[in-house]
């Protein structure tokens, strides 16, 4: 079994169980709301989230460097039981002969424990997903998108409650079904609680038919591959490494893009800064990806390199 095929599906498992988690800590109500920052909130889920995703692949893979949005003492353990199970429906699959030899050392794991968190302190609770990336000699290979709330405004059966994506190059996305965009329209998604004058500048230059503005990364790519949208536009900083991560490898596992606004791929090995300074671009075709990248303003691809390089 290569290493690469175990540790997917590992964290297939384990984003189901942080999805528990997440409905439970909502369901319970005590969210226990800090900021971070500036409109940067953590709460109590995304908290137990990552140590339960961080410590039980670490626990099955004690050599790979793992890498977690939050910042948390490193002292206090999971308070949940640990998952070292696996997915046996990714263990089936045949991993690309490119991929075979990995060592642990060329991995590293990407965990955002809980994408969207303003949204999901605001009830917009399909918002949200769980994010593992696997990052192999600094390039986005696997992705792993579980989306603890999908359905919950249609189902009433709570086992039909909640989705996990996932999704390699060179095998393909599974859980989910891809779907052209409708053809002759535009319709871009960005966000709704981190906007900014150059995201607004952008759409504006794109001339859309519709916008959608929602939460979270995954969130936003999801609906890119299901073809809700044809692009996803970031021109902004604020996304890190474990928002991209497993987003750019789902979408690369079916022929999707995820760049930077000048049309770079980002790169994650474990020294890279977190920060995506120049911005998201992510587009349901490679091939329309250097229109959208053509039509953000040379204004706002300026002022993001100035930025970035403060
Ligand atoms: N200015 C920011 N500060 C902190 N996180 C940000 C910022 N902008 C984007 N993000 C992260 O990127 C995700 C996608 O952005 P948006 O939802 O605004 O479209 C957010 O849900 C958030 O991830 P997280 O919720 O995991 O902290
Ligand atoms: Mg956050
Ligand atoms: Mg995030
Ligand atoms: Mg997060």
């Amino acid at each position: 079994m290569s290493l690469l095929i175990k540790l997917i599906s590992a964290s297939v498992s384990v984003a189901n169980k942080a999805g528990s988690i997440i409905r439970e800590i909502m369901r319970k109500g005590d969210l226990n709301i800090v900021d971070k920052g500036i409109n940067d909130l953590q709460t109590e889920a995304d908290r137990r989230a990552q140590r339960l995703i961080v410590s039980s692949l670490t626990k099955i893979f004690p050599k790979i460097t793992i890498i977690g949005e939050e910042q948390l003492d490193a002292n206090e353990a999971s308070s949940d039981s640990l998952v070292t199970s696996f997915d046996n429906s990714v263990l089936t699959v045949k991993c690309p002969q490119e991929y075979v030899d990995i060592k642990d050392e060329d991995v590293v794991v990407w965990v955002d424990p809980l994408d969207g968190t303003s949204e999901y302190t605001q009830g917009l609770l399909d918002h949200v997903t769980v994010l593992i990336g696997v990052a192999v000699k600094g390039e986005a290979v696997a992705g792993v998108i579980h989306q603890p709330y999908y359905n919950y405004k249609l189902e009433t059966d709570a086992s039909k409650l909640g989705r996990t994506i996932w999704g390699m190059n060179g095998v393909g996305a599974f859980g989910i079904n891809r779907k052209q965009p409708p053809e002759g329209k535009r319709i871009i998604t960005t966000t709704r609680s981190h906007s900014s004058k150059a995201i607004n500048d952008s759409i504006k230059a794109m001339n859309p038919d519709q916008v959608i503005e929602v939460g979270g990364a995954g969130h936003k790519v999801l609906l890119v591959i299901e073809g809700e949208a044809h692009a996803y536009i970031f021109p902004s900083p604020g996304c890190k490494k474990w928002d991209t991560c497993a987003p750019e490898a789902l979408l690369r596992s079916i022929g999707g893009k995820l760049t930077d606004v000048f049309g770079n791929s980002y790169k994650y090995d474990s020294t890279v800064k977190h920060a995506n300074d120049l911005g998201v671009l992510a587009t349901y075709s490679a091939a329309v990806h250097d229109w959208y990248c053509n039509a953000i303003p040379e204004e706002v691809k300026i002022n993001l390199l100035h930025k970035s390089n403060m």
